[in-house]
């Protein structure tokens, strides 16, 4: 992918840029292969198997051939920093020397994306959202304006999210008197809300998020399952591969055809409910409310059609995963249980738990390798049976891997 503001200097964010994509996708393999190497050598000094990180031939550990993604306009979100002023507010990023890099033509993003950042642009400028600023250091450190970030999502079927991220609720009434100027120039976008984010911190958002449509959730559809998106809620970069990943985790659950699945950290419920089958009991667990929220109400709906029996037993609650599955109240152990969490990994205390639980098969889909096999060590009773390289994020060292993990 040739890119501009790489070229220029301007933007760093796609650090592999300069190696071809087929290498991209080697180097990330021997990359997982090699940080997982010594967890498998351990499991084998064990005398559990005769583990292999081989990538040619996987013996206890097989391989299957990597997810590979499209090299460029295969991210489904954009997270724009809003700088500049009033009259020309510039979308993209913060340089280094906290300039404006306008990146409304960045390659990673599908044309549907790009299109929408200038009616967006403009709609700053018409309902007079001055982009936050901060001048000064420190105690003398002096804020300004309200717009921080615009966060655009898009949809398989093109339609649009658009989260404004503002410093107070002050811009909101105007922001609401003008929506309909920009509905009608974006026909696509289909959900709106603004989250308020007081603080001046690394996070990106606040807790307090406000509905500007009546819709409040996007649909995506993944196969023959479309999952409501609303605002507050994680959904993986890249549609296309995180249907590979959901399919790809659909097929080995099936293979084991478990009565009972335990989905942590499960977002808007991706994998449970691509792994749901009639007769089979599948749990939820996810700390966001408004994703489960989500996932509740995707559930409901996917009752009422065609296949219903499929989704009778699937059922979400809002909680920490770690506590749910230790906690005093945990229900009927599951026979097999999938975690997706976020990059710090699932933590000593749920892979102890996990380690000790009995359970025979446990799915792991990792955005971060090293915390991976930091929890793969602490489990050592599961052994990697097989694995797969998702390349979610072309042009940047990040990957999904799954694993399957197997009771020795
Ligand atoms: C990598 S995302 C995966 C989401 C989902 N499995 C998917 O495929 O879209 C990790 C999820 O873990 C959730 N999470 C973070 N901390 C958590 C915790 N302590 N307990 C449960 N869920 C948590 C996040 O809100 C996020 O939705």
């Amino acid at each position: 992918m040739q890119c501009p503001h790489y070229d220029a200097g301007r933007c760093h964010s796609c650090t592999l840029l300069e190696i071809d994509y087929p290498t991209q996708v080697l180097d990330k393999e021997r990359h997982v292969a090699a940080l997982l190497a010594p967890v498998l050598a351990d499991k084998s000094a064990d005398g559990s198997t005769d583990s292999s990180t081989d990538l040619s031939t996987g013996s206890a550990l097989t391989w299957l051939p990597p997810v590979s993604s499209a090299e460029s306009a295969f991210r489904n979100k954009a997270k724009m920093v809003v700088s500049g002023t009033v009259a020309e507010p510039v979308l993209g990023i913060l340089d280094r020397a906290g300039h404006g890099v306008d990146l409304t033509d960045c390659g990673l993003y599908p044309d549907a994306l790009q299109a929408s950042f200038a009616p967006l642009a403009a709609f700053v400028t018409r309902a007079n959202l001055e982009p936050y600023q901060v001048s000064g250091v420190g105690k003398r450190a002096q804020q300004r304006g309200e717009l921080k970030y615009l966060l655009v999502t898009l949809s398989p079927d093109g339609e649009l999210m658009v989260r404004f991220v503002l410093r107070s609720q002050e811009a909101i009434a105007r922001i609401r008197k003008h929506l309909a100027s920009l509905q009608a120039e974006l026909p696509a976008l289909a959900v709106a809300s603004a989250n308020i984010q007081p603080a001046h911190a690394a996070v990106l958002e606040g807790d307090l998020e406000i509905s500007l449509t009546e819709r409040t959730t996007l649909p995506m559809r993944i196969d023959d399952i479309t999952l409501d998106l609303r605002p507050q809620s994680f959904f993986q970069t890249n549609t296309a591969v995180a249907t590979e990943l959901y399919r790809q985790a659909s097929a080995w659950v099936s293979e084991f055809d478990p009565s009972s699945v335990w989905d942590l950290y499960c977002g808007v419920g991706g994998f449970a409910l691509h792994c749901a089958a009639p007769g089979r009991a599948v749990t939820g667990i996810e700390i966001s409310a408004e994703a489960v929220a989500a996932a509740s109400g995707t559930v409901e709906k996917l009752r009422d059609g065609v296949g219903a029996a499929r989704f009778r037993d699937v059922t979400f609650a809002a909680g920490d995963a770690t506590a749910f599955a230790i906690g005093p109240d945990a229900p009927e152990l599951p026979e097999m249980v999938i975690v997706n969490p976020p990059r710090r990994g699932i933590g000593t205390d749920l892979a102890q738990w996990l380690e000790t639980s009995g359970i025979e098969h446990v799915l792991y889909s990792s955005c971060n390798a090293t915390t991976l096999a930091k929890d793969l060590a602490a489990m050592p009773s599961l052994r990697p049976v097989r694995a797969r390289l998702l390349d979610m994020f072309p042009q940047t060292s990040h990957y999904e891997v799954l694993i399957l993990l197997e009771r020795v």
